[in-house]
Parts: C-alpha cells; structure tokens; sequence
C-alpha cells in the first residue's frame, strides 16, 4: 500500500548561528530499511531527522528520495511522515479526527477520508477505540494513534523522533516489537532517533552511530558491535575495553599493541606503522582469567570490585598503564575458580576478539 524509495544524504550540514551542529555527513538507506540514529545529546540526531523531514531547513548538502531531490521541499511534498515524541495529537478531536486530519487538509471528502483512517485504525489493532478521544487511551495506545497518523499519508519513509521515551520500561520493549513488525508490514524506511544502544541493537537493520554531528559509523548491528570502527563507538555500544597504546609489531597476523607501562597484546586490524598510537577494543566477554598468558601475550589485573549478575560475574579490574578494565565470566566459570577484591590475576584473550580502532580526522 506504500511505496518504499532509497534516501540519499550527500554532504548534508546544519549550522545555527555559531554552532554547527551537522558537518557534511553522507548517508545512503536503502528502501526498506529500518535504520536507528544513535548518539548521545546533542550529537545531531534530532537535526538530520528534521532535515529528512523539512521540519529544519539545510544548510548546505542535498537529500534526496528515490529519485527526486526533495531538499528544498515543505514537509508534506516530500513522501515522509513524521512521528513526534509528544505524539502531538488533538485532544478534543475522536481517533478517527485524529489520524484522518491530514486528508482532511488535502481536501479528501469527509467519507472517504474516514474511511481510510479506519482502515489505518484497524492496522494498529484501534478500531474498538475510533471514537475515543486520545486522552481516554494508554500511553501506547496513544502512540499507535501517531503512528496511524503519520502512515495515513502513505509516506515512503517514516521519521520517528525517540518514539519510545514516553513509555515505561515493560511497553518500549512490546511497542518496540511492534514497530519492527509494522516496518517490515509495510516494507518502507524507518527512520529512527535513540540515545539507547539497546533499541537500535534490537530494532535496526542499519544503526548510524553520530557523535559531535559527524557519523563515526553506519553498517549493520552486528557490525557495529563486532566492529566497532573507532573507539567512540566500542564505548558507546558497550561491552568493550578500549586501551590506548602503541604499535609494538605489525605482521601478518595482525598488529602487536603494547601499552605503555601496561602489557603486551595480540590485536586483529590492518597493519600500522610501529610506533605509531593506536587504541584496541577488547570484548568483555571474552577475556581469560587467571590463565597463563600464551606467548607472554596479556596483562596483570588487580581485581577492584566484584558484581554477581545471575548467568554472569562482572570484574572491574586495573592494571598498569590500564584503568577501569571489565571482564564478564559466566557463572559456572567464576565459581570454579573464584577470585576476590584485591587478587592479583593474568589477563588475556585470543587476538581474534581484539581489534585495532581507527581514529576519525575532525
Ligand atoms: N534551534 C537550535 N538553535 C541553536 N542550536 C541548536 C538548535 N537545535 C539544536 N541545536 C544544537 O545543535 C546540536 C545538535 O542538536 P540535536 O538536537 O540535533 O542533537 P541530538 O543528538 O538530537 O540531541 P538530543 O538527544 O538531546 O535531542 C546541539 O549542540 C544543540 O544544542
């Protein structure tokens, strides 16, 4: 029933007075894809998505959908819809009012264009409720009305602005599941601005991770979370060590980091320059405690604190040269061998789950 178009951003900013809050980034989403903004405030989420909307003029750049180039395009000529985090619904208006409202300003006759926004009503399982006012419904059954809203145009793409803050904890999981489900229903491009790495892991097929307006990285979650490109994303994603060290060796297999004062480690990446800084991003969950280091490979911890967490034990540990260090050892492994506050323990994991991150020229 829509019509799905790739999105191209091509070296799209957005400046306001002095602050430049977007800088020249380029992006392409293929049509049908659910693609997750992630950043932390004030990292420019917002402003793409409102540039992607027409909501917020560009600066310079061009954004372009399918075909067309809709830079320069009010909000409603563009085929995209947007769903506001407030939901921003009218509360004297019925649901039907509500989500037939922007017929309505096109000028559709008043049967047809209730029609339709039954059938859309029925589509967010609402129908029992079309005479309601928004007030008379729960928070996620309010947005499922903004969502009725939004998509009543047929948009190409659905723009969502943190679509999942206003609810608590037990409805964003039920609602994020019904998003992914309506996306891959209707077949279009989700737009969708978080600050939570969590909903973009679970949500998206495309997570943009942005940071002081610049995407630092743009691939697939597993990606993302595997690879991380630079060390702003390994700690933004979590899960991951970051060590800032130098290049000892860069061979074959991968460069040798050594971290000054600290210890040696093998690390997967592309070969650099010996000498030269580089940060490596260790997996949590995939260093080995207390057992001899493999080639000398690894790094003496003092564990600092101990948090039991059911299947898992989580150890904070430092090191020379290393601080805040975080090993996740599941529980059969941890009770086997227990450690306590104070224990001095080798540290050390295969190169394979170390990676050497690359650094972004701002
Ligand atoms: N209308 C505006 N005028 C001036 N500066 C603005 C305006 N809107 C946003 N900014 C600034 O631009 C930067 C990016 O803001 P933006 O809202 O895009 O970030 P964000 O990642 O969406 O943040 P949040 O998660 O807090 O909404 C911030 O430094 C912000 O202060």
């Amino acid at each position: 029933m829509t019509k799905a178009a790739e999105i191209d951003i091509a070296a799209v900013s957005k400046v306001y007075g002095t602050t430049t809050a977007v800088h020249a980034i380029s992006l392409k989403i293929p049509a049908g894809t659910y693609c997750c903004l992630l950043g932390p405030s004030g990292c420019g989420k917002t402003s793409t998505l409102r540039m992607i909307a027409g909501h917020e003029s560009v600066s310079s750049g061009d954004i372009l959908l399918g075909n067309a180039n809709v830079t320069d395009l009010p909000p409603a000529k563009r085929g995209t819809a947007m769903m506001f985090q407030s939901y921003a619904l009218f509360p004297h208006l019925d649901l039907v009012d509500n989500v037939a409202f922007s017929l309505k300003m096109k000028g559709v006759e008043k049967e047809a264009r209730q029609r339709e926004a039954l059938e859309m009503l029925k589509l967010m399982q609402l129908e029992p409720y079309a005479t309601r006012r928004p007030a008379q419904l729960s928070g996620g059954q309010q947005q499922r009305v903004a969502l009725a809203r939004a998509l009543i145009t047929k948009p190409e793409a659905l723009l969502l602005d943190e679509p999942l803050s206003a609810l608590d904890p037990f409805l964003k999981i039920r609602m994020r599941a019904e998003l992914k489900k309506l996306q891959t229903t209707l077949g279009i491009s989700f737009i969708h601005v978080t600050h939570s790495q969590e909903e973009a892991m679970a949500l998206a097929d495309l997570i943009v991770v942005m940071n002081e307006g610049r995407i630092e990285q743009a691939a697939h979650p597993r990606t993302v979370f595997e690879r991380p490109a630079t060390a702003f994303v390994a700690r933004f994603m979590g899960d991951h060590n970051v060590i800032s060290g130098r290049i000892a060796t860069s061979g074959e297999a991968g460069p040798m980091i050594e971290v000054i004062g600290g210890g040696r480690f093998a690390a997967r990446g592309p070969s650099h320059e010996t000498g030269a800084p580089a940060d490596i991003a260790v997996r949590t969950d995939r260093v080995r405690i207390g057992q001899e280091f493999a080639d000398g490979l690894g790094f003496t911890g003092i564990v600092s604190n101990i948090e039991y967490r059911g299947s898992s034990v989580k150890l904070s540990l430092s090191g020379a040269g290393i601080e805040d260090f975080t090993a996740i050892v599941s529980d059969a492994d941890f009770f086997a061998n227990p450690v306590k506050v104070g224990d001095a323990v080798p540290l050390s994991w295969p190169a394979e789950d170390a990676i050497v991150l690359g650094r972004l020229q701002h």
